[in-house]
């Protein structure tokens, strides 16, 4: 049973439509990468997906094995939130939030799964540290503990690694595999195209037109195309 299934769904604001129905579906270990150029639509798709987004038309269903409450996300990082001001532990806890509703207080249980995820991240020893005064690669990993307190199932990850060097960025992807591994569902918009070579499925976002195939046929039909796109040829 597929975890997430998007039917016909459209996507957008008030007055414009920016891509219009798009169908494909996200099982158990699937590793989906959603590309395409500047301003298509990408993470207005992945806000609809998480409900941000009020989506135009069609459907996006979540299956019987997943709550919507469940998902892990990493939104793509602004200024202002590079400067939060709280500990690292604070950030990695907030992770809890939606399971937390009103209750003022985290759960014994909610701060031993923020250490436990930090420990798998190796930032436990960050744990009381000023997130603001992190390097950019540290407060990813800080990000990704937080998304990771959210769910077992599902992470969705928006642009993780701008900003980062690439072995920074290697060791981000490293740890995504390993989760994809077992069995997490990763959907991530990058614009990195390395990314791709983890990935099993490309859904990738044009002008009133997409393309959603698994990643070897996609590289085989699409791959020079894309490769050739403004955006991507310099990476
Ligand atoms: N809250 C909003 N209200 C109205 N329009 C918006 C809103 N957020 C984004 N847009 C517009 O929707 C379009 C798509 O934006 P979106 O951020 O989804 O694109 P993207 O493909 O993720 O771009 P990028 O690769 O640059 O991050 C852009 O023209 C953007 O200006």
């Amino acid at each position: 049973m597929a975890y997430i299934k998007c039917q016909n769904l459209s996507v957008g604001y008030a007055g414009e439509t920016l891509i219009e129905n798009i169908n494909f579906e996200v099982h158990e270990h699937d590793y989906l990468c959603i590309v395409g150029e500047n301003g298509v639509g990408k993470s207005t798709l992945m806000k609809t997906l998480l409900g941000l987004v009020d989506k135009k038309e069609g459907n996006v269903e979540f299956g019987k094995n997943i709550n919507r409450k469940e998902v892990g996300y990493l939104p793509q990082q602004t200024a202002l939130q590079k400067d939060f001001p709280a500990t690292v532990m604070e950030v990695v806890l907030s992770g809890n939030l939606s399971k937390i509703a009103l209750r003022p207080f985290y759960r014994k249980k909610e701060k031993e799964r923020a250490l436990l995820e930090m420990k798998k991240l190796k930032i436990d020893s960050l744990a009381s540290r000023s997130y603001r005064e992190l390097s950019g690669g540290q407060q990813q990993r800080v990000l990704l503990a937080r998304a990771l307190c959210a769910t077992e199932k599902i992470l969705f990850l928006d642009e993780p690694t701008t900003g980062l060097d690439p072995q920074v960025t290697k060791e981000f992807y490293d740890m995504l595999k390993e989760l994809n591994k077992k069995g997490m569902a990763i959907i991530m918009v990058s614009h990195d195209l390395s990314v791709l070579e983890e990935a099993t499925h490309v859904l990738y976002l044009r002008k009133n037109d997409y393309v959603y195939a698994r990643k070897e046929e996609f590289m085989n039909t699409y791959g020079k195309e894309m490769k050739a796109d403004v955006n991507y040829r310099n990476i």
